[in-house]
């Protein structure tokens, strides 16, 4: 399975790759900018910035860019996540220990238990607290002050959030995938920060096949290093870089093993679909979470395959990236397919 989600722990080499301020993180052009405005105008105000809601898949920069936030506003940033809120309790001991206009960061924020989640409502539009404290005929309610924060909230499934809890950000954001351009130069910077000699057209060709995506721009990059170091080749060209790039199964669009598993299982089992993500998920034995939040987005965005009300659709230029010809009515069925309203989700 590929790495979703493991966090960078402060000291690893990770964290120095990290950009440090909006000037320095490069792409999501617009998401910068936008909050670029709303923090200084915060800031000008002496006022806690609007709670900030980021969305999209998984390492296209959602923490990285809740540190800087927290950074530029020169304010405290505590983090944690969804699943590890267990208590009421959790959640008050977080809220009532923050500095007037921290940050806190909640990741997977989709995953809060329900009833955590009522505690946050008041506790993100007035700042107050409501805690029934005891138990039984002695339990009574009590409410608490907090400091005005600033709640940043990461999801790579905003579809999944509440309506509710998604309507008390005030800014919210959707991270898109990186372009070639904007990872080369994500990539040269790390390759600096790293220490070792990466040609333009070796930083090119990792950004190419790096699935619009800096957190496997960095793993690619690492990986070719460690390939060119053993080889003995410095400076590391497009060349090097391909030959390591092509043991690690990585194609030429940046597709890796598991992508073109998903593919063929759509072609070759189910005759280009259309098939339902669960029937998927069981005959590649992933997840449907796996599937749905990291196999998918990026395929979906290249085009290879289409979301229709009756499941996965392989596209015509999916067949052909797997080396087959798409069957004769593809084209007419995905057509017809996708006037149809989407279902699920
Ligand atoms: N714009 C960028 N410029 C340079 N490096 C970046 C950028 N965005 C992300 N990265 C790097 O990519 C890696 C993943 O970023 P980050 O952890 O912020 O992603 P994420 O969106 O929070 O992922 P997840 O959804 O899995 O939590 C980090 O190592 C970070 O340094
Ligand atoms: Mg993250």
């Amino acid at each position: 399975m590929r790495e979703v989600s493991p966090e960078q722990r402060p000291g690893e080499p990770e964290a120095s790759i990290r950009p440090q301020s909006l000037d320095d993180f490069v792409g999501q052009r617009q998401v910068c900018e936008n909050l670029k405005v709303f923090i200084s105008a915060a800031s000008a105000r002496g006022e806690a910035l609007d709670h900030v809601l980021f969305h999209g898949p998984p390492g296209l920069g959602k923490t990285t860019l809740a540190q800087i936030m927290a950074r530029e506003l020169g304010v405290g940033f505590r983090a944690t996540s969804g699943p590890v809120i267990q208590r009421a309790g959790d959640l008050a001991a977080l809220l009532t220990n923050l500095e007037p206009r921290d940050v806190l960061f909640i990741d997977e924020i989709h995953r809060l238990n329900p009833a955590i989640e009522e505690v946050l409502y008041p506790a993100m539009e007035d700042f107050q607290l409501d805690l029934i404290i005891g138990e039984g005929p002695a339990a009574r309610s009590v409410r608490i002050d907090l400091p005005p924060f600033t709640l940043v909230g990461a999801t790579t499934r905003s579809g999944l959030l509440t309506t509710p809890l998604r309507e008390r950000f005030g800014i919210p954001c959707r991270m898109n995938f990186y372009t070639p351009d904007e990872l080369e130069s994500i990539i040269s910077r790390a390759a600096r920060v790293l220490g070792f000699a990466l040609t333009a057209d070796g930083a090119a060709e990792v950004a190419r096949r790096s699935r619009g995506t800096p957190r496997v721009a960095g793993r690619l990059l690492r990986r070719v290093r460690d390939f060119a170091a053993v080889a003995g080749k410095s400076p590391v060209s497009a060349p090097v870089a391909d030959a390591a790039l092509n043991r690690l199964e990585v194609d030429q669009i940046g597709l890796d093993a598991m992508d073109r598993r998903y593919l063929r299982c759509i072609a070759e089992n189910y005759g280009g679909g259309p098939v339902g993500v669960e029937t998927l998920a069981a005959a590649l034995s992933e997840s449907r979470d796996t599937l749905e939040e990291v196999v998918e987005p990026y395929l979906l965005q290249q085009g290879m395959i289409q979301r229709t009300p009756r499941g996965r659709m392989l596209s015509a230029s999916g067949f052909k990236h797997i080396g087959l010809n798409p069957p004769k009515d593809l084209l007419v069925q995905l057509d017809l397919l996708a006037k149809l309203p989407e279902d699920g989700e």
